[in-house]
């Protein structure tokens, strides 16, 4: 007898889910991203990183990118942030084109990127006191966003005095403060170790439920995907371009109890299919692995 159950169709969606799904696509559309294409040319060889790429998200939308190494995901963060310019195509906030940096982007990055010699909240009052913000006024916000982000007694602490956990929060706060229409996050959890990525992850959710912002959030990490979005950009590399945009049948509020609900089974399952099969072609220009020679004696096996 077979135990194991078939899984439900990750296209099924709950009424709740499918609502949820109207709600979200009435909104306005903030971020479009419409035949995006980047093409590195270096000495050696020309790279094909992204290629008629076309999505786009609501207001107030979790999007996560997800895809094997070399599919593109940073550099499309980087030219949705303007750091980084396009080939083809265009990329538009509120309907204007992205032309460079701008305050109506948040940028959260895996490296911590705080400055070390200024205090945590000399940091986030940084970008408010670079947009002309007064002093006074800069420290009143950014004591709102450290207190938002549950951080205010460290106020006047350094970086090094902190977690890796306390700094993304703080790297978040220093986002947020100049209330950008966006945050775009580039695996800013990468660097943490699993027990504060799953507190960070469910800290994520409560600032996004409370406050207006569109997330665009990069992760490698397919069970962080399922349970932060509400959909899923997969894409495939070499060239970078979209596989499916996933919507993600995972009831909201999310608790870590749904990690093994068979909406979030289903939804693993058919990412790993998509990435997987993507993935086994390998990365472009990558030495293959070699036939191992035998240096343990004959019958000294470890398995
Ligand atoms: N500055 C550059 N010059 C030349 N090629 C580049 C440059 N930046 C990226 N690439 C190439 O573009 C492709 C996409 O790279 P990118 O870093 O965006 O992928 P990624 O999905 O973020 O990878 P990873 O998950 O490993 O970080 C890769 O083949 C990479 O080698």
């Amino acid at each position: 007898m077979n135990a194991q159950k078939t899984l439900p169709s990750y296209l099924e969606q709950s009424q709740q889910v499918r609502e949820r799904f109207d709600r979200m696509k009435s909104r306005e559309v903030i971020l479009k991203v419409k035949s995006l294409g980047k093409t590195f040319e270096t000495q050696k060889r020309e790279t094909v990183a992204l290629k008629d790429i076309n999505f786009e998200t609501y207001r107030r939308e979790f999007l996560c990118i997800v895809g094997p190494s070399g599919c593109g995901k940073s550099t499309l963060i980087r030219i949705l942030a303007g750091l980084e310019t396009q080939t083809s195509g265009e990329v538009l906030l509120q309907g204007k084109p992205v032309r460079g940096p701008g305050r109506d982007r948040g940028m959260v990055f895996q490296g911590y990127t705080l400055f070390p010699w200024l205090t945590v909240k000399r940091n986030v009052m940084f970008g408010l006191e670079v947009n002309n913000a007064g002093r006074l006024e800069a420290e009143t916000q950014a004591l709102q966003w450290l207190q938002l982000i549950g951080l205010e007694k460290f106020a006047d602490a350094y970086p090094h005095q902190l977690s890796g956990g306390m700094k993304q929060r703080v790297a978040i706060a220093r986002a947020l403060a100049n209330q950008p229409r966006i945050l775009l996050m580039d695996e800013p959890f990468g660097a943490l170790d699993a027990q504060t990525r799953t507190r960070m992850q469910a800290h994520l959710l409560e600032i996004w439920r409370k406050i207006d912002i569109t997330i665009v959030f990069i992760t490698h990490d397919l069970d962080e995907a399922i349970y932060l979005a509400d959909r899923i950009l997969v894409l495939k590399p070499h060239p970078g371009e979209v596989q499916e945009l996933i919507e993600v049948p995972v009831p909201r509020p999310r608790q870590m109890d749904q990690f093994i609900s068979e909406e979030f089974l289903t939804t693993k399952a058919r990412l790993e299919e998509l990435i997987y099969s993507s993935e086994a072609h390998g990365e472009e220009g990558e030495e293959p692995y070699p036939m191992m020679m035998r240096l343990a004696e004959v019958g000294d096996n470890v398995e």
